[in-house]
Protein backbone atom coordinates (compact mmCIF):
# COMPACT_ATOMS: atom_id res chain seq x y z
CA UNK A 1 0.00 0.00 0.00
CA UNK A 2 1.38 3.70 -0.88
CA UNK A 3 2.07 6.45 1.77
CA UNK A 4 -0.26 8.74 2.47
CA UNK A 5 0.48 11.70 0.83
CA UNK A 6 0.69 14.40 3.95
CA UNK A 7 0.90 18.04 3.41
CA UNK A 8 4.67 17.06 4.61
CA UNK A 9 5.12 15.08 1.85
CA UNK A 10 6.82 15.72 -1.25
CA UNK A 11 4.67 17.19 -4.21
CA UNK A 12 4.38 15.73 -7.69
CA UNK A 13 5.85 17.79 -10.85
CA UNK A 14 4.03 20.96 -10.63
CA UNK A 15 0.88 21.35 -13.23
CA UNK A 16 1.56 24.59 -14.23
CA UNK A 17 5.11 25.93 -13.52
CA UNK A 18 6.80 29.26 -14.58
CA UNK A 19 10.05 30.09 -15.02
CA UNK A 20 12.25 33.02 -15.06
CA UNK A 21 9.25 34.25 -17.26
CA UNK A 22 9.47 37.59 -18.94
CA UNK A 23 6.86 39.11 -21.48
CA UNK A 24 7.76 42.61 -23.63
CA UNK A 25 6.14 44.33 -26.03
CA UNK A 26 8.63 46.51 -27.51
CA UNK A 27 10.35 48.13 -25.26
CA UNK A 28 7.61 47.74 -22.34
CA UNK A 29 8.80 45.25 -19.89
CA UNK A 30 5.47 43.54 -19.02
CA UNK A 31 5.97 40.66 -16.59
CA UNK A 32 9.57 40.07 -15.35
CA UNK A 33 10.94 37.24 -14.01
CA UNK A 34 7.77 35.52 -13.00
CA UNK A 35 7.86 32.25 -11.38
CA UNK A 36 5.12 29.79 -9.89
CA UNK A 37 4.67 26.86 -9.27
CA UNK A 38 0.86 25.71 -9.57
CA UNK A 39 -0.84 21.85 -8.52
CA UNK A 40 -3.88 20.77 -10.52
CA UNK A 41 -6.65 21.21 -8.86
CA UNK A 42 -5.40 24.60 -7.03
CA UNK A 43 -7.86 27.79 -7.54
CA UNK A 44 -6.07 30.78 -8.03
CA UNK A 45 -7.21 34.23 -8.00
CA UNK A 46 -4.60 36.88 -9.20
CA UNK A 47 -4.38 40.43 -8.48
CA UNK A 48 -2.78 43.41 -8.91
CA UNK A 49 -2.83 47.40 -10.17
CA UNK A 50 -4.24 48.15 -13.77
CA UNK A 51 -1.67 47.48 -16.14
CA UNK A 52 0.51 44.79 -14.28
CA UNK A 53 0.08 42.19 -16.53
CA UNK A 54 -2.45 39.96 -15.36
CA UNK A 55 -4.38 39.74 -18.54
CA UNK A 56 -1.49 38.77 -20.23
CA UNK A 57 -0.71 35.91 -18.30
CA UNK A 58 -3.53 34.49 -18.72
CA UNK A 59 -3.78 34.65 -22.45
CA UNK A 60 -0.17 32.91 -21.96
CA UNK A 61 -1.32 30.11 -19.75
CA UNK A 62 -4.46 29.95 -22.69
CA UNK A 63 -1.73 29.52 -25.42
CA UNK A 64 -2.77 32.72 -27.41
CA UNK A 65 0.36 34.70 -26.70
CA UNK A 66 3.96 33.36 -26.57
CA UNK A 67 6.27 33.94 -23.79
CA UNK A 68 9.54 36.62 -24.57
CA UNK A 69 11.38 34.65 -22.32
CA UNK A 70 11.92 32.07 -19.65
CA UNK A 71 9.65 28.89 -19.47
CA UNK A 72 5.96 27.83 -19.36
CA UNK A 73 5.28 24.58 -18.63
CA UNK A 74 1.96 22.49 -18.51
CA UNK A 75 2.71 19.08 -17.03
CA UNK A 76 6.40 19.75 -17.04
CA UNK A 77 6.07 20.12 -20.96
CA UNK A 78 6.26 23.12 -22.88
CA UNK A 79 2.78 24.89 -22.87
CA UNK A 80 1.26 24.07 -26.32
CA UNK A 81 1.32 27.66 -28.38
CA UNK A 82 -2.29 27.42 -29.47
CA UNK A 83 -5.92 27.32 -27.38
CA UNK A 84 -7.47 23.66 -27.59
CA UNK A 85 -10.13 22.58 -25.20
CA UNK A 86 -7.66 21.59 -22.76
CA UNK A 87 -8.24 25.19 -21.51
CA UNK A 88 -11.59 26.63 -21.48
CA UNK A 89 -11.82 30.64 -20.65
CA UNK A 90 -14.68 32.80 -19.61
CA UNK A 91 -13.87 37.02 -20.17
CA UNK A 92 -15.58 39.70 -18.06
CA UNK A 93 -17.54 40.47 -21.84
CA UNK A 94 -19.98 38.20 -22.83
CA UNK A 95 -18.20 35.95 -25.65
CA UNK A 96 -21.42 34.02 -26.25
CA UNK A 97 -22.56 34.00 -29.93
CA UNK A 98 -25.61 36.48 -30.22
CA UNK A 99 -27.45 34.21 -33.82
CA UNK A 100 -27.07 31.26 -31.71
CA UNK A 101 -29.66 29.67 -29.29
CA UNK A 102 -28.39 28.60 -25.58
CA UNK A 103 -28.32 25.21 -26.37
CA UNK A 104 -26.67 25.75 -29.61
CA UNK A 105 -24.25 27.81 -28.47
CA UNK A 106 -22.72 25.37 -26.02
CA UNK A 107 -23.43 22.35 -28.44
CA UNK A 108 -21.66 24.22 -30.79
CA UNK A 109 -17.86 23.24 -28.99
CA UNK A 110 -18.95 19.24 -29.28
CA UNK A 111 -19.68 19.23 -32.87
CA UNK A 112 -17.28 21.92 -34.74
CA UNK A 113 -13.93 19.68 -33.91
CA UNK A 114 -16.14 16.53 -35.14
CA UNK A 115 -17.65 18.05 -38.23
CA UNK A 116 -14.91 20.99 -39.54
CA UNK A 117 -16.79 21.02 -42.94
CA UNK A 118 -20.44 21.74 -41.79
CA UNK A 119 -19.84 22.48 -38.19
CA UNK A 120 -22.91 20.14 -37.73
CA UNK A 121 -23.63 16.58 -36.69
CA UNK A 122 -25.90 14.61 -37.44
CA UNK A 123 -28.52 11.26 -35.89
CA UNK A 124 -26.75 9.65 -33.10
CA UNK A 125 -24.09 12.04 -32.80
CA UNK A 126 -25.66 14.76 -32.27
CA UNK A 127 -28.49 14.14 -30.37
CA UNK A 128 -25.71 13.07 -27.83
CA UNK A 129 -23.63 16.25 -28.33
CA UNK A 130 -26.78 17.92 -27.08
CA UNK A 131 -27.87 16.05 -24.49
CA UNK A 132 -24.80 16.49 -22.62
CA UNK A 133 -24.73 20.11 -23.59
CA UNK A 134 -28.18 20.05 -22.28
CA UNK A 135 -26.85 18.27 -19.01
CA UNK A 136 -24.07 20.78 -18.30
CA UNK A 137 -26.94 23.76 -19.03
CA UNK A 138 -29.08 22.63 -16.38
CA UNK A 139 -26.21 22.07 -13.93
CA UNK A 140 -25.06 25.70 -14.26
CA UNK A 141 -28.88 26.81 -14.12
CA UNK A 142 -30.30 27.53 -17.40
CA UNK A 143 -31.70 24.03 -18.06
CA UNK A 144 -35.15 26.48 -18.57
CA UNK A 145 -33.35 28.76 -21.21
CA UNK A 146 -32.50 26.26 -23.97
CA UNK A 147 -34.21 27.60 -26.78
CA UNK A 148 -33.21 31.49 -25.72
CA UNK A 149 -31.15 33.77 -27.10
CA UNK A 150 -28.00 35.21 -25.60
CA UNK A 151 -30.14 39.27 -26.05
CA UNK A 152 -33.06 37.35 -23.99
CA UNK A 153 -30.85 36.69 -21.05
CA UNK A 154 -29.48 38.68 -18.16
CA UNK A 155 -26.00 39.75 -17.61
CA UNK A 156 -25.36 36.67 -14.64
CA UNK A 157 -27.23 34.40 -17.00
CA UNK A 158 -24.96 34.84 -20.12
CA UNK A 159 -21.92 34.28 -17.87
CA UNK A 160 -23.29 31.39 -17.34
CA UNK A 161 -24.05 30.46 -20.86
CA UNK A 162 -19.89 31.35 -21.20
CA UNK A 163 -18.96 29.21 -17.99
CA UNK A 164 -21.13 25.85 -19.91
CA UNK A 165 -19.89 26.52 -23.00
CA UNK A 166 -15.84 26.78 -21.27
CA UNK A 167 -16.96 23.39 -19.62
CA UNK A 168 -18.68 21.45 -21.73
CA UNK A 169 -15.35 20.90 -23.56
CA UNK A 170 -14.18 19.37 -19.95
CA UNK A 171 -11.37 21.64 -19.89
CA UNK A 172 -8.26 20.67 -17.07
CA UNK A 173 -7.91 24.26 -16.59
CA UNK A 174 -10.81 27.48 -16.15
CA UNK A 175 -9.33 30.62 -17.26
CA UNK A 176 -11.55 33.75 -15.76
CA UNK A 177 -10.77 37.14 -16.82
CA UNK A 178 -12.47 39.45 -14.43
CA UNK A 179 -15.70 37.16 -15.17
CA UNK A 180 -18.30 38.80 -12.68
CA UNK A 181 -17.08 42.31 -13.06
CA UNK A 182 -20.54 43.46 -15.02
CA UNK A 183 -22.42 41.99 -12.51
CA UNK A 184 -24.50 43.37 -9.45
CA UNK A 185 -23.17 42.22 -6.17
CA UNK A 186 -26.00 39.97 -5.33
CA UNK A 187 -25.63 38.29 -8.82
CA UNK A 188 -22.35 37.75 -8.28
CA UNK A 189 -22.97 35.99 -5.14
CA UNK A 190 -24.76 33.79 -6.75
CA UNK A 191 -22.20 33.51 -9.43
CA UNK A 192 -19.39 32.88 -6.75
CA UNK A 193 -21.38 29.81 -5.17
CA UNK A 194 -21.78 28.31 -8.68
CA UNK A 195 -18.31 28.27 -9.52
CA UNK A 196 -17.35 26.86 -5.94
CA UNK A 197 -19.72 24.01 -6.48
CA UNK A 198 -18.17 23.69 -10.29
CA UNK A 199 -14.34 23.78 -9.30
CA UNK A 200 -15.60 21.23 -6.16
CA UNK A 201 -17.33 18.90 -8.24
CA UNK A 202 -14.87 19.06 -11.62
CA UNK A 203 -11.35 19.68 -9.47
CA UNK A 204 -10.10 21.63 -12.46
CA UNK A 205 -7.53 23.79 -11.76
CA UNK A 206 -8.88 27.57 -11.87
CA UNK A 207 -7.04 31.23 -12.24
CA UNK A 208 -9.12 34.05 -11.67
CA UNK A 209 -8.32 37.72 -12.33
CA UNK A 210 -10.35 39.84 -10.38
CA UNK A 211 -9.96 43.47 -9.20
CA UNK A 212 -12.49 42.78 -6.31
CA UNK A 213 -9.68 41.76 -3.77
CA UNK A 214 -12.56 40.52 -1.53
CA UNK A 215 -13.57 38.22 -4.35
CA UNK A 216 -9.79 37.08 -4.30
CA UNK A 217 -9.51 36.04 -0.85
CA UNK A 218 -12.99 34.46 -0.55
CA UNK A 219 -13.12 32.37 -3.45
CA UNK A 220 -9.55 30.94 -4.11
CA UNK A 221 -7.25 28.25 -2.37
CA UNK A 222 -4.42 31.09 -3.18
CA UNK A 223 -4.09 34.43 -3.67
CA UNK A 224 -1.60 36.33 -6.16
CA UNK A 225 -0.55 39.62 -6.27
CA UNK A 226 1.18 41.18 -9.20
CA UNK A 227 3.23 44.08 -8.46
CA UNK A 228 6.46 45.75 -9.71
CA UNK A 229 9.57 45.15 -7.34
CA UNK A 230 11.32 48.26 -9.24
CA UNK A 231 10.26 51.51 -10.35
CA UNK A 232 11.88 53.81 -12.73
CA UNK A 233 9.69 57.50 -12.97
CA UNK A 234 11.55 58.49 -15.73
CA UNK A 235 11.24 55.12 -17.81
CA UNK A 236 7.67 53.87 -16.51
CA UNK A 237 8.32 51.04 -18.97
CA UNK A 238 11.22 49.66 -18.13
CA UNK A 239 10.35 47.07 -15.58
CA UNK A 240 7.57 44.30 -15.49
CA UNK A 241 5.36 42.74 -12.64
CA UNK A 242 5.59 38.93 -11.08
CA UNK A 243 3.96 37.46 -8.45
CA UNK A 244 5.26 39.48 -4.86
CA UNK A 245 2.56 37.65 -2.65
CA UNK A 246 1.09 34.35 -2.78
CA UNK A 247 -0.87 33.50 -0.37
CA UNK A 248 -2.49 30.01 0.71
CA UNK A 249 -6.19 30.73 1.63
CA UNK A 250 -9.12 28.46 2.79
CA UNK A 251 -6.72 25.72 4.30
CA UNK A 252 -10.36 23.54 4.40
CA UNK A 253 -10.90 24.38 0.61
CA UNK A 254 -7.24 23.92 0.13
CA UNK A 255 -7.14 20.11 1.90
CA UNK A 256 -10.21 19.03 0.18
CA UNK A 257 -8.98 19.81 -3.31
CA UNK A 258 -5.75 17.50 -2.36
CA UNK A 259 -7.95 15.19 -1.73
CA UNK A 260 -8.54 12.23 -4.51
CA UNK A 261 -11.81 12.64 -6.00
CA UNK A 262 -12.72 8.93 -5.56
CA UNK A 263 -12.08 9.50 -2.04
CA UNK A 264 -14.24 12.83 -2.01
CA UNK A 265 -16.57 11.24 -3.43
CA UNK A 266 -17.09 8.48 -0.83
CA UNK A 267 -17.28 10.45 2.40
CA UNK A 268 -19.66 12.70 0.94
CA UNK A 269 -21.82 10.09 -0.08
CA UNK A 270 -22.15 8.47 3.55
N1 LIG B 1 -0.57 42.63 -27.49
C1 LIG B 1 -0.08 43.67 -26.83
N2 LIG B 1 0.74 44.56 -27.44
C2 LIG B 1 1.25 45.61 -26.77
N3 LIG B 1 1.01 45.87 -25.47
C3 LIG B 1 0.20 45.04 -24.82
C4 LIG B 1 -0.37 43.89 -25.45
N4 LIG B 1 -1.13 43.23 -24.53
C5 LIG B 1 -1.02 43.93 -23.38
N5 LIG B 1 -0.22 45.01 -23.56
C6 LIG B 1 0.14 45.97 -22.51
O1 LIG B 1 0.59 45.21 -21.41
C7 LIG B 1 0.21 45.83 -20.18
C8 LIG B 1 -0.49 44.83 -19.32
O2 LIG B 1 -1.78 44.58 -19.80
P1 LIG B 1 -2.80 43.57 -19.12
O3 LIG B 1 -4.09 43.71 -19.82
O4 LIG B 1 -2.18 42.24 -19.06
O5 LIG B 1 -2.87 44.14 -17.64
P2 LIG B 1 -3.92 43.79 -16.49
O6 LIG B 1 -3.13 43.65 -15.24
O7 LIG B 1 -4.75 42.63 -16.89
O8 LIG B 1 -4.77 45.11 -16.49
P3 LIG B 1 -6.30 45.36 -16.04
O9 LIG B 1 -6.36 44.99 -14.60
O10 LIG B 1 -6.50 46.82 -16.27
O11 LIG B 1 -7.17 44.50 -16.91
C9 LIG B 1 -0.63 47.04 -20.56
O12 LIG B 1 0.19 48.19 -20.52
C10 LIG B 1 -1.05 46.75 -21.97
O13 LIG B 1 -1.23 47.94 -22.71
Amino acid sequence: MSEPRTAASPSPGAFIEARHLWQEYGDQVVLERLNLRVEEGEFCTLVGASGCGKSTFLRMLLGQERHSRGELLLGGAPLPNEPDPSRGVVFQRYSVFPHLSVLDNVALGLELPRAPVLGRLFGAAKREARERAASILGRVGLGHALDKYPSALSGGMQQRLAIAQALVMQPRMLLLDEPFGALDPGIRKDMHALLLELWQETRLTVFMVTHDLSEGFSLGTRLLVFDKVRHDPQAPNAYGARITYDIPLNAARRAQAHLPSEVAERIAAR
